[in-house]
């Protein structure tokens, strides 16, 4: 089974205005509310690509509830932790003419042991073969907030579990001495971990390199519109290009990016007797549905869904510059 862990669900206001000028009032051209997290949106594509999955973490107030009414409405499985305090956060996402997206994330509730305990507890009934998506921002007031993802890896350690980490900063690289099975960090994660600002290809692989080296067993490095580079277990390097589109959003698209990674791993696994093996070819498969469900969540609204995921993987079936 799947699991991804969301420590701070939200939901993401998404609004359209004309020009933006900071200081004045603005009525929107468009708005739209969605459910999201990291860990939530990776469990949203990799539903819809078929694969189930069980969305873990904390909501709390009326906005948790609306992400659990959401969630099972969309026929995700979820076993959120309830807070007793505060609410699930509201994150903005700001859309402009002629700009950048502007995105303002919050706090979120505050967690307390008791609560963090519980979800050690599920996260200890997890069994060998299982995924764990540990995925996004943890809220600050935890205790030792860097050291919680590495405190789960340390927890699992003796389980055969897949741990994947997309995070950053100190909350990503205490859990490299665990060896997680995967690690997603995009150009700007990268450079803020290296202290310095990578302008080629080579300086990105140098970087990734050192991941893996410190023990990330796989290190995909998304590069937005540029693709991504996949370092892998059995000693391969890919560099793959996205396709070319009309971009909409680009929120998300990492989190897409991860759910057709795993479903296109586990596709391509399926065969093996006993569907737990993954032999050298299953990455290069993996890293193309990566990069088609990033790349179909870039030119959607929202998420990207299956239809869209799935046009943008044969496009590139067509197109030899993706291999
Ligand atoms: N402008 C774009 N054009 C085509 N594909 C894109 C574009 N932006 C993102 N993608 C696709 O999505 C993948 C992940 O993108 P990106 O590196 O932006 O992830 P991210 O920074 O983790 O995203 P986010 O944090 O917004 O979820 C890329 O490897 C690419 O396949
Ligand atoms: O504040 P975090 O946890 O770093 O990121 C949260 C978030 O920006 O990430 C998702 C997109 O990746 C959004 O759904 C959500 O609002």
């Amino acid at each position: 089974m799947i699991y991804t862990v969301t420590f701070n669900p939200s939901l993401d206001y998404v609004v359209r205005v004309g020009e933006f000028t900071l200081g004045n009032l603005h009525r929107t051209e468009e708005e739209e509310l969605f459910v999201g997290g990291k860990g939530i949106n990776v469990s949203t594509v990799l539903n819809q690509l078929e694969v189930k999955s069980v969305a873990l973490g904390f909501v709390a107030g009326f906005t948790g509830n609306e992400i659990i009414h959401q969630l099972n409405a969309s026929g995700i499985s979820s076993d959120f932790i309830l807070l007793d305090q505060g609410m699930s956060r509201i994150n903005v996402k700001l859309k402009s003419e002629g700009h950048v997206e502007t995105e303002i994330n919050a706090q979120g509730p505050s967690i307390n042991r008791s609560k963090l305990e519980k979800l050690y507890h599920k996260l200890e009934q997890l069994a060998e073969g299982d995924f764990l998506i540990l995925s996004g921002s943890v809220p600050k007031n935890l205790p030792d907030a860097d050291y919680i993802y590495a405190d789960i890896c340390k927890l699992l350690t003796s389980k055969k579990i897949r741990i994947i980490v997309d995070a950053e900063g100190d909350l990503l690289r205490n859990t490299l001495s665990y060896r997680p099975f995967l690690v997603k960090p995009n150009q700007e994660e990268l450079e803020k971990l290296f202290g310095q600002t990578l302008r080629d290809d080579e300086s990105i692989l140098r970087c990734a390199r050192m991941i893996q080296e410190q023990g990330a067993q796989n290190v995909l490095v998304s590069l937005a519109g540029e693709g991504a580079f996949l370092l892998d277990e059995f000693g391969h390097i890919y560099r793959r290009k996205a396709p070319k589109g009309k971009v909409l959003n680009s929120v998300g698209a990492g989190d897409s990016m991860l759910a057709g990674f795993l479903a296109g791993l586990l596709h391509s696994i399926e065969g093996h007797p006993d569907c737990k093996e993954i032999q050298e070819k299953d990455y290069s498969e993996a890293l193309s549905w990566g990069i088609a469900a990033g790349s179909a969540g870039a030119f959607s609204i929202g998420l990207p869904e299956a239809d869209t995921i799935h046009q943008v993987r044969q496009q590139m079936n067509l197109d030899s510059d993706f291999y």
